[in-house]
Formats: C-alpha cells, structure tokens, sequence
C-alpha cells in the first residue's frame, strides 16, 4: 500500500520530510520486527519509549515513521496526537476493515472471561459457524492454535490477525476484553458486534485507582458498541452484579440481562449442583428448559447462563445451546480433576482472585465429604492488596492452608508471603515458598476422600520468577506425586 494512501486517514498529523511514492508492506510497534518497507510506529511504553528506537527501526528498513513526540529520523515522520489510536487507525485500514466482515462478541469481567468464550465457542461451532477464540490461554482459528502473550493482544496484532481470519472464512470471533485493554486502547478500531459482561470484584488495584475506576475501565467495552442503531449490536450484562448498572449506563444498544434474580431477562432457576455436574432451568419470554452439564459451580451457572444469552442474541436454536452446553468439557486449568480414580481428589484451578477462590472453595465445600486442603500463592508484580483476601477466602472455606509461591516474577516470594499471612495467626495454616514442596506437602498428608485445591496458575505450564519462565505445571506436578503416593502404598 502506498504510504500517502495510508496516512490520508490519519486526520490530525503534521508530516516532517518528504512523502513521495514510498510503499509500506508492514506496520510494525516494535523496532527488533520492522523490515524492509515497514511503517513503525512509536509507543510510549511503561518499560521503554518507542521513540528511542528510530535509528533501529530505519536501520532494519522503515520508511517512515509515525511519532508523538519530536524524533529525528533520516526518513519521514509523521506527527500524531496519540500513536496508541494512530496505529490502531492504521492498522484496521492497512487490513482493510477485518473486523466488521466478522460477528465478533467481546467478553469482559474480572472472572469467568475464558469460560465463557469457550462456552460461546462450543455452541457457535455445534451450529455450524466457524470460529476465532483470543484469551488468555492463545488464539485459536478453527483448529489451530497461536501463542499470546496478552490476554487481549495490542491493535496491530488484532487487525493483522482479524485479516487473516478472514481468509480462512472465520464468520465468529470470541474474545477476552481485559481491562487493561480496554484502558490502554487496544481493542481501539475493532467493530464489536456483542459486549458481554460477567462480573466484577477485586483484581488489578495496582494498575486501576479504585473500583470505580475499574469498573469504568469494563466500561469502555459497552460505549465502544457505538451509538448508531443502522447496525445489530447488542450488550449482554450479568443483572446481579453490583456494577452492572456502570456497564448499563456506558451503552446505547440493546441490553439483554443474565441472572438468576427474577429481573433477568435470561434467567437461571431451581439449581442442582455437584462434584462433576450442575442443571437448572433457564427461561426466558420464548422458552423454558433443563439445561444438564458436567460443569460444577454457582459460578459456572453464570457463565452459561451468558453463554445462553449471547446465543440467544444469534437466533441460536435453545435445542443446540442445550447440547453444546450438555456436551462441554470445560476449560483446561478450570476445575480440573487431575487424580483419576485415587480416592484423594485433586482439583486445579486458575483462581487468582480473591473472590474466584471464594467461589471455587464455595463450590467445593458443597461436595466434600471429608478435609479441605488448599495450596495456594499470589502473584508477584500485580495488586498487593488481593494477597490478604486471598488468604482470607482459603483460610475460610479450608481445614489446612499451605501458602505457597505463584509467579513471584520480580518480587521476593517471601515478601508475596508475608503480604497474605502476617494478618493471620500463628500455627493456623503452612508456608513452602517452593511450589513442588506445598503440593508434595498437602498430598502427603491427605487421606482418603480430601480434597485437595491447587489454585492460582490453572493453564499455566511456567512458573516466572525474575523475568524467566521454568517449566511447571500444577497438573502434572500434583498427577505424578499422586501415582507415587498410591504405588508405593
Ligand atoms: C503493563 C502492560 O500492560 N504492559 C504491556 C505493554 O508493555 P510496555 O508498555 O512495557 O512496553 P515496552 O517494553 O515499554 O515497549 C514500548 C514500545 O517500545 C517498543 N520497543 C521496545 C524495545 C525495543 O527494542 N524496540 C521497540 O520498538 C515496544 O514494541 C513497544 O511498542 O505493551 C505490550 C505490548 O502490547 C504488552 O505485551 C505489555 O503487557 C505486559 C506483558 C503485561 O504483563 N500486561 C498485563 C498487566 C496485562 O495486560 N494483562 C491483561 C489482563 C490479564 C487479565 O485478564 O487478568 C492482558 O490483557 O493480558
Ligand atoms: N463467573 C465466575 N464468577 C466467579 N469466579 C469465576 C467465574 N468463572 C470462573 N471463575 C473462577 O475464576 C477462575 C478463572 O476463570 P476464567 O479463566 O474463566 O476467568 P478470566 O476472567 O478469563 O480470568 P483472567 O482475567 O485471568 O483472564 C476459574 O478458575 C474459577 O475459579
Ligand atoms: N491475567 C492475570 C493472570 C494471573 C495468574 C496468576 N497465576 C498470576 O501470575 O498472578 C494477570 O496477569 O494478572
Ligand atoms: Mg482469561
């Protein structure tokens, strides 16, 4: 594409140097991938300032380069108010508007944002669509699957990505919305079909100011459906949350509520749940039905009852959510039984939050028979004042707590461990820094039918301790452990 084509977008730019028949073949954020042809764009970031590295990026072939701030280039520079929104800009029109050839269905919520794009991405699927999933655990189209490294990537690898889905007949995309995406703009530009919302409740207080600010960064997914009505696009909101009327107030479109309260407009009644099951009626003004699933937990009913909304909104027939709902296996890492027939149940799960291990431990209360043990840590780099809460909901719902290290990343994992117990008392619960140590501990001294909860890390197959990822998985960790324990008995 011609340069002077592409930023003929950009409506607020001065240009420094001469724009005249150069060609752009990429658009590039980070100078290590600019290439021959390359258009790099300048991102002030929390570690480093893109615009430090325009000698890199000219040196590896860019041909111009877009800036917020004075850069001296030996090439073109074109100056824009916020690079973040110029890129996004440019990179939707470089692919030639992606995301409005395709239905895609945002997801946003502290917890349940991954379920549930699962969930929608198994109904989608059994009617016939063929599907996009971005979330935390990768980027899945159709069958093939691509590493992230966010939760929700930057807009340049949205768009690109959008394009290529496109070209492999991609009609639905699912994806996780963050609040950090939504906050640093991210999702800026992608044409947003169905805004969902599951719930909020405390996570990320070291990047968001307070709750409030929090929740208005969940906000931003409803108000970016737009306020024109010549296009569906529909809001789906969890009625019962304490914030849903923040994300209500942000949307101008149609809003159908979720819930189990009698105001929901899809709504969860007459509950049964288990160990390795959970049904309820759902209704609506144009059906009632048993849905019957191999998800447990109050908080999976949320998620399908979301999941159900948002499928409601695409005509998709009740009959076919019910099967694909009856049929899912859930999410790796979600309350994820790992102990096959041994009598002591090992569970892991991706709780990372105060109120998801709440809900986990919640749930399993329900179904145990016999102690609780919970091996949990916090993670280092991210909101300090969780790690209390966090220990508080495991010392509430279990008979031994061991504390123990999640990715301490650049943190002292003692002082991560410090932060959850000092409050607590003395001799009342177990600290092993070490991972492998904390399982090995619960799963020695688990006796028949306990329950163990690994918690934090679900998915996770790294551990992150000072900037490097060492091989760990929960899973695998606690399923070795468990064979030895009953092998040698
Ligand atoms: C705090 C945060 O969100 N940081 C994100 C941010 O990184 P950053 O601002 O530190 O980037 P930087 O290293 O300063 O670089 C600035 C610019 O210089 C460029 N650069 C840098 C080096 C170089 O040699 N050349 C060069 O051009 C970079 O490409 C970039 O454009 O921009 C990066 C690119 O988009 C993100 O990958 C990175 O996410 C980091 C890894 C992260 O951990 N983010 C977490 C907090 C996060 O976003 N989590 C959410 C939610 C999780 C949840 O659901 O709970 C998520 O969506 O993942
Ligand atoms: N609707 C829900 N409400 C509360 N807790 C939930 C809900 N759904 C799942 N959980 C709990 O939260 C954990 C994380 O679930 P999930 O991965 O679906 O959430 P997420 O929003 O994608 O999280 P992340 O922000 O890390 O991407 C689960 O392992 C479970 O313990
Ligand atoms: N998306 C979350 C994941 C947390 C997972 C937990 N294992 C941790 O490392 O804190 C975050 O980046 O805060
Ligand atoms: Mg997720």
């Amino acid at each position: 594409m011609q340069l002077k084509k592409l930023i003929d977008q950009l409506k607020i730019k001065k240009i420094e140097g001469e724009i005249s028949d150069q060609t752009i073949t990429s658009i590039e954020m980070d100078s290590r991938k600019v290439s021959n042809h390359s258009l790099f764009v300048c991102i002030d970031g929390f570690t480093v300032d893109g615009h430090d590295y325009t000698d890199q990026a000219t040196e590896n072939g860019a041909v111009a380069i877009i800036a917020e701030k004075q850069v001296k280039a030996s090439v073109p520079v074109i100056l824009v108010p916020d690079t973040s929104k110029a890129m996004a800009q440019l990179a939707d029109y470089f692919y030639g508007h992606p995301s409005s050839q395709l239905n895609v269905i945002g997801v946003t919520g502290t917890n349940g944002k991954t379920t549930l794009t699962y969930l929608l991405d198994d109904i989608f699927t059994l009617y016939g669509h063929k599907t996009a999933v971005i979330g935390t655990i990768d980027m899945k189209i159709g069958d093939q699957r691509y590493p992230v490294k966010n939760t929700t990537p930057d807009a340049l690898f949205l768009h690109k990505n959008f394009r290529k889905m496109v070209g492999e007949n991609v009609d639905t995309v699912i994806m996780e919305v963050s609040s950090h995406a939504l906050s640093m703009g991210r999702v800026h530009g992608v044409d947003i079909n169905t805004a969902t919302y599951t719930n909020l409740t405390q996570d990320h207080l070291d990047y968001h100011l307070d709750m409030n600010d929090y929740a208005h960064a969940k906000s931003l997914l409803f108000s970016q459906l737009g306020n024109r009505f010549d296009e569906l696009k529909t809001a789906v909101i969890n009625i019962d949350d304490h914030y849903a009327g923040i994300m209500e107030r942000a949307c101008a479109q149609p809003i159908v509520t979720y819930g189990l309260s009698e105001k929901a407009f899809i709504r969860g009644d007459a509950l049964q749940l288990g160990a390795d099951y959970s049904s309820f009626t759902v209704s609506s003004p144009s059906f009632t039905t048993r849905i019957e699933t191999q998800l447990s937990g109050k908080f999976n009913v949320y998620n399908m009852l979301a999941a159900i909304a948002v499928a409601y909104t695409y005509d998709v027939p009740i009959e076919t959510i019910k099967e694909a709902l009856q049929q899912t296996k859930g999410v790796p890492g979600r309350f994820e039984s790992v102990s096959n027939n041994y009598p002591v149940s090992v569970i892991v799960d991706y709780a990372h939050t105060p109120d998801s291990l709440e809900n986990v431990l919640q749930s399993i209360s329900e179904i145990k028979t016999n102690r609780v043990f919970t091996v949990v840590g916090s993670g280092g780099d991210r909101d300090r004042t969780k790690r209390p809460k966090m220990a508080d909901a495991a010392m509430k719902y279990s008979d031994y707590v061991i504390f123990t290290s999640d990715n301490p990343r650049t943190e002292d994992p003692q002082a991560i461990l410090d932060d959850m117990t000092s409050h607590l008392q003395e001799g009342s619960f177990t600290v092993i820094e070490g991972r492998k140590a904390a399982i090995q501990y619960a799963i020695d001294r688990a006796a028949d039918d306990d329950i163990i909860l690994i918690a934090g890390k679900g998915h996770e197959t790294y551990q992150e301790i000072n900037g490097v990822r060492n091989h760990f998985d929960d899973r695998e960790v606690a399923k070795e452990m468990i064979a030895e324990k009953y092998e040698e008995s």
